[in-house]
């Protein structure tokens, strides 16, 4: 069964069109990149598919709903400790403070900032914080990660730490992969990252490719000419 089934959804805010008669299915394990120009609906795909947003018509069916993560592109930490930013966000989902503690201790671990637990979350680099954003994530064992954008505020190295990150998160040494949805202006970060790609254009889902058909196939002229940098 698909994670996600979506059948023809409009998303309206207001009089702007922000998707229209998109019609996709991601499947479990599948890594899927958004592409498009500035303002295409990739943003808006991601949030309706996390649920922060309804479909203004059509169907949107949503399997693992309460093991989706989603991390933003300038992640929004509490001005608290880096250790308590994550217990907080396992805390808000029911898990016990003296349990969520040690939990979120081993998120830290798996991103390698349990160095930093007791620093002062607000006074962490662009690319740190972006780690422990991927820390909240993981520490909520999500099966769909979903990253709107998680590597564009960030300096080459901190950029590379974000991408080996996400490569480990959705194919692990210990099996347990992640489906994991993320859109991105980077077509480098995508052909290393991505399973498949969705090419958005003022809302409309226009091409949906395995990655190296993507690159290397016959492209609809719109994704070509984006592709092409002609149309960013
Ligand atoms: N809260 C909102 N209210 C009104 N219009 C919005 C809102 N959020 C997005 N839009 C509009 O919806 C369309 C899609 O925006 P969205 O943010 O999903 O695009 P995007 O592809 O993520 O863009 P970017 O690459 O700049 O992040 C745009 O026309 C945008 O102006």
């Amino acid at each position: 069964m698909s994670l996600f089934h979506l059948d023809k959804v409009n998303v309206h805010y207001g009089s702007v069109a922000a998707l229209s008669a998109i019609s996709l299915r991601i499947e479990d394990g599948e890594r899927v990149a958004l592409v498009g120009a500035n303002g295409s609906g990739k943003s808006t795909l991601l949030r309706l598919l996390h649920g922060l947003l309804p479909a203004s018509s059509g169907t949107v069916e949503r399997v693992a709903r309460d093991r989706q993560a989603l991390v933003f592109q300038r992640p929004y930490l509490l001005r608290t400790s880096v250790l308590n930013n994550v217990a907080l966000g396992l805390w808000l989902r029911g898990t016990r403070w003296r349990d969520a503690r040690p939990l979120a201790q081993r998120a830290l671990e798996r991103v390698e900032m349990d160095g930093l637990a007791q620093r002062s979350a607000r006074a962490l680099s662009g690319g740190q914080q972006q780690r422990v954003a991927l820390a909240q994530a993981w520490a909520m064992r999500p099966d769909v990660l979903l990253l709107d954008e998680p590597t564009a505020n960030l300096d080459p190295h901190a950029k590379r730490e974000v991408e080996a990150l996400m490569q480990e998160f959705s194919c692990p040494a210990d099996g347990r992969a992640l489906t994991m949805v993320f859109s991105s202006h980077n077509l480098g970060q995508v052909k290393r990252l991505a399973s498949r790609v969705m090419y958005l254009e003022h809302g409309r889902l226009l091409a949906d490719l395995p990655v190296d058909q993507f690159f290397n196939g016959t492209l609809p002229e719109e994704a070509h000419l984006f592709v092409k940098g002609e149309r960013i």
